[in-house]
């Protein structure tokens, strides 16, 4: 699953003796970039095409997500890079990877996790409404995701509504830390902040999606307790940062931010901070990965943590319609949320930044952020 994809070069990633399995692609390219896809998979006889549709306008396939079946099991891949060299050769990207799920045991039950990862993962594919997923359908329905730790973030267009409304987007982010997240003692005044790489048209103040809507779900926590709004932090390269990376200012063509856009936001450039990885080493590997965190007012420990392919915008984690009663999303995403709980422990610590069973996953960038200069 992906947004940008070179099938010659992904079939020449494969390791020779595996470079002719089976392989299904599942995009959301149209008109001219659709022809070229199936021109392409046309040199592969092993490597077939699945076009997302995408009905609400504007949307984009931007899921990055590989399901790969093995004779022993079955492991999910998401991750934050497309499907060509440039992204994997001087950026910085995050990849998530499942344990290997065995098959189910035959008389077995629904073989998942407390967080309910298959469940959200069938109920995310099933949205595609495609004959050509069945197939992986029933490979996922036949396997054992007891050991996966993580919840499931997803996005799928359209309106969503009733018994769906809390199901995708920022939504289902809120829905998961009020019944499994931080109680609101535990992280009174703990600050939020986003890490992406391109930034939608977020409205003439912060007031009108970011900090409203946007923040209100990622500063839920367990139980109903109401708390005064923490403070959001942003992080995206600035203009020095990108001169100065790797790739110099073409490191910019995979940070889309139109300057229309940005005129109508002025606002933005005031709570933003610099790209900064020394922890890393990749402070010159331009972010295209995205990553949001709730961090103590130190930043030395995390309530939460997600990696996903939504960048700052409406269309990527949805707009609230009707007073609240329906979200409406216009593309297609996937992200992994890590709670401490199912990892056996109560807060990730930043400092050790090795990971290990209780600190499954690296903060990619040096905290606290940077702020802008001037
Ligand atoms: O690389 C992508 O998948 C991508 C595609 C489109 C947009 N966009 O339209 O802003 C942003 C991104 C991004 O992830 O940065």
């Amino acid at each position: 699953f992906n947004f940008k994809i070179d099938i010659p070069w992904l079939v020449a990633q494969y390791p020779v003796h595996h470079r002719t399995k089976p392989l299904l692609v599942v995009h959301g390219s149209t008109r001219q970039e659709k022809a070229n896809l199936e021109r392409e998979a046309r040199l592969f006889t092993h490597v077939d095409l699945c076009q997302a549709k995408l009905e609400m306008i504007y949307g984009t396939h931007h899921t990055k997500m590989m399901i790969l079946s093995y004779v022993n099991g079955v492991r999910v891949i998401i991750h934050t890079a497309n499907l060509i060299h440039s992204d994997w050769h001087q950026k910085t990207q995050g990849v998530w990877m499942s344990p290997l799920f065995p098959p189910l045991a035959p008389q077995s039950r629904n073989g998942d996790s407390p967080t309910n990862f298959k469940r959200d993962l069938l109920q995310y594919i099933n949205a595609y409404k495609s004959q050509s997923l069945n197939e992986w359908i029933s490979i996922i329905k036949r396997h054992d995701f007891s050991t996966a730790k993580v919840f499931l973030i997803a996005s799928v267009p359209g309106r969503h509504s009733g018994a769906s409304l809390n199901e995708f987007g920022h939504l289902k982010l809120k829905k998961v830390l009020r019944q499994f997240g931080p109680s609101s003692d535990a992280c009174k005044q703990w600050p939020v902040l986003a890490q992406f790489s391109s930034i939608g048209s977020l409205g003439p103040t912060p007031e009108s999606w970011l900090s409203s809507e946007l923040l209100t779900s990622f500063s839920a926590t367990r139980g109903s307790g109401s708390q005064s709004k923490p403070r959001l932090h942003l992080m995206y390269p600035c203009r020095h940062d990108v001169r100065l990376s790797l790739e110099g200012y073409g490191a910019g063509g995979s940070l889309p931010y139109s300057i229309n856009t940005a005129k109508k936001q002025p606002w933005f450039r005031t709570i933003c901070n610099r790209w900064r990885s020394e922890c890393n080493g990749r402070t010159k590997a331009c972010p295209h990965i995205k990553t949001y965190l709730r961090a103590s007012p130190d930043w030395h420990n995390l309530a939460w943590f997600t990696l996903t392919s939504a960048n700052l915008s409406k269309a990527a984690w949805g707009m609230l319609e009707k007073q609240g009663s329906q979200l409406m999303v216009r593309s297609y995403e996937l992200g992994v949320l890590f709670l401490p709980q199912p990892f056996g422990t109560d807060v990730f610590q930043v400092a050790s930044n090795s990971p290990d069973a209780s600190h499954p996953f690296m903060v990619p960038y040096d905290l606290p952020p940077l702020p802008y200069e001037s």
